[in-house]
């Protein structure tokens, strides 16, 4: 058995005929979908002859399959990959659609079929779990899955008798185990109306469905436009010849929907899901203390809390960790003015700008609890600096892009300089994975809108990843979920965008801000504007909470899982409070099980 061209990222689900896993191609980097089909169901005989049709059905609103793969583990068909999950999840998801967002979708669902039904295939299981989607700009296009497998599982139902499929979004004759291209119209019509509505027009257990698919009038509630009713009422009939007489019919109409309601959709009251602006409840503040300046940034370790000061480093050593009781403080000078500043085990690491020349200077400072003090131990100088990541986090790396466009890498923390020769765009961003990797990203918003993700392991070697057709930026990660990267969409509106890397998922956030500050945090990400407004998102994108400050922010840190550290400015009064968040995501979170459990 040879070795597989595909390296496997992640299980993405478990359906009823085999596993699907997210992989990557190991020669291109191209992010595919690998369909597990059991053997003992899908004989080879049968497997071969439908992925044969399977591969002539291109469209691209239909999954792709582009080949198979046979290997030690077992046989597997390789599919075009759906980043942004299902319709379901989408329906399910706090991300509200515009109608014409949602008359796109459905738009994208009925292009698939027309293309089917030109094939004489009918897809039998239409339904939101089975349209994948993929990212773009500030939306989504829907992609039809399970096509010939759909046709096949018919096939080895019907030869042991009844029906398959989902009853919610049956065709009445399909419970007479009839089907027609109209059944699939139907299922479009279920689809159309939940999209719009936010429910399905029937409900119940499977027998109660059936009833309701049979002989039950639909009724579509009047905030809907009449000509979206008109449709919906057309593809739901109960006699398949009396629906629309092609897919391409229903498109146009559709379509025309669309052009003539689509952009005018405020004026159309649709469902909406619940409202996530943040309440500005109290805070639970631990205490305050005023600070003589304007602090710019923040880092904590253990007890030790670093504060930028304009062209100084303030150093407080606490007594423990909890941050209270009176700090030991020193302060020492900057050679020009803080860029970034970032905790180590040991100290600090500073990244400040010359005002001499066009360069900038790396600088280690070293904490020396017996000596009682903080001094600056290494320092390098290097041409002006576009972008700078830790590489782990209180680690042994640090890596840049210098204005000469190369990548560059530091040991810590004596700031030995590595050689690599790697060229990068200075627009490229850097991301810390773990202690090991990192990520170069490059976001180009020209013709199309694309962001590529390359990964970087410490040794200077690069492997293309994967890359989105969205341009994205303030692309942060989060050391402690290696694999999940959170950034800002590049739109009209303040898009957030969750990625999770193994196996990749995009999930798209709403935001009410335009975060300046990004934190990663156990339980996901603090998302805070400079104008006091902050957002507590979960590891999977919900929102958990917020809060809202009169002040102006000017730096946060976390100093444990729920402590935060934010300095602040308001009407020449300068602050630093301890904030205790524990209480505001009580019962919300959902830790993963890698990370630490909550006591
Ligand atoms: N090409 C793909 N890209 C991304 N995710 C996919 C792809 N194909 C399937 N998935 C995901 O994998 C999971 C399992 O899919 P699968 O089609 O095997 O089963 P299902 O649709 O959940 O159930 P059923 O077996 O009843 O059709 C689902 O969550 C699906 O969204």
């Amino acid at each position: 058995m040879y070795r597989s061209y595909y390296r496997i990222l992640g299980l993405i689900g478990q359906g009823q005929f085999g596993r699907v896993f997210c992989a990557v191609d190991r020669q291109t980097g191209e992010i595919v979908a690998l369909k597990d089909l059991e053997l003992k169901r899908f004989p080879t005989h049968k497997f071969l002859r439908e992925i044969s049709y399977l591969l002539t059905l291109k469209h691209p609103n239909i999954v792709g399959c582009t080949g198979l793969e046979y290997n030690r583990t077992g046989r597997y068909v390789v599919m075009d990959y759906c980043e942004g999950g299902t319709l379901r999840d989408l329906i399910n998801s706090q991300e509200q659609l515009s109608l014409k967002q949602k008359l796109n979708l459905v738009e994208d669902i009925l292009s698939g079929l027309a293309h089917a039904h030109s094939r004489q295939i009918i897809h039998c299981d239409i339904k939101p779990e089975n349209i994948l989607l993929k990212l773009k700009p500030s939306s989504w296009s829907a992609h039809i899955s399970d096509f010939g497998i759909a046709r096949l599982i018919e096939e080895i139902n019907s030869q042991s008798g009844g029906y398959t499929g989902s009853p919610a979004y049956m065709a009445p004759e399909r419970f007479y185990g009839k089907h027609s291209f109209a059944s699939d119209l139907y299922a479009v019509g279920i689809i159309l109306f939940e999209l719009l509505v936010g429910y399905r027009p029937f409900s119940g257990y499977p027998g109660e469905l059936m009833t309701a698919h049979l002989s039950k009038t639909v009724t579509i509630p009047n905030t809907i436009p009449p000509l979206l009713s008109s449709i919906i009422e057309k593809a739901l009939r109960k006699l398949p010849q009396r629906r629309f007489k092609s897919t391409e019919e229903m498109l146009k109409s559709v379509r025309l929907a669309s052009e003539t309601l689509g952009f005018n959709s405020s004026s159309v009251q649709l469902f909406t899901s619940l409202s996530s602006v943040p309440n500005a409840t109290s805070l639970n503040i631990i205490h305050q203390v005023s600070l003589p300046q304007r602090v710019s940034h923040l880092a904590v370790d253990k007890q030790c809390v670093y504060l930028g000061i304009e062209d100084k480093l303030c150093c407080q050593i606490y007594p423990d960790s909890s941050l209270v009781g009176k700090p030991q403080e020193w302060q020492v000078p900057l050679k020009g003015s803080l860029v970034k500043l970032f905790s180590h085990s040991q100290g600090c690491l500073t990244v400040t700008d010359s005002p001499v020349n066009e360069g900038s200077c790396i600088s280690y400072f070293r904490k020396s609890h017996d000596a009682g003090q903080i001094f600056q131990q290494q320092q390098v100088c290097v041409s002006r600096l576009n972008q700078i990541s830790a590489i782990a986090p209180g680690g042994h790396w640090l890596a840049f892009i210098s204005s000469s466009q190369v990548l560059q890498f530091l040991k810590l923390p004596n700031l030995e300089r590595v050689k690599t020769s790697i060229n990068c765009s200075i627009d490229s961003q850097l991301v810390t994975l773990d202690s090991r990797h990192g990520m170069i990203i490059n976001s180009a918003e020209e013709k199309k809108p694309k962001t590529q993700f390359t990964l970087l392991t410490r040794r200077g070697n690069l492997w293309r990843f994967f890359s989105l057709s969205i341009s994205l930026h303030s692309l942060v990660s989060n050391s402690h979920l290696p694999d999940q990267i959170f950034a800002l969409e590049v739109s009209e509106k303040i898009l957030g965008i969750l990625i999770n890397l193994k196996p990749l998922k995009v999930t798209r956030i709403p935001l009410e801000i335009k975060p300046d500050f990004i934190l990663g945090q156990p339980w996901g990400f603090l998302l805070a504007s400079r104008q006091g407004k902050v957002i507590l998102l979960g590891i999977r994108g919900e929102k958990l909470g917020g809060f809202q400050v009169e002040e102006e922010i000017t730096a946060m840190a976390f100093y444990d899982q729920f402590r935060l550290l934010m300095a602040t400015d308001y009407q020449s009064e300068k602050r630093l409070y301890f904030i205790n968040l524990e209480e505001k995501l009580a019962n919300k979170i959902y830790l993963n099980s890698n990370s630490n459990t909550l006591s």
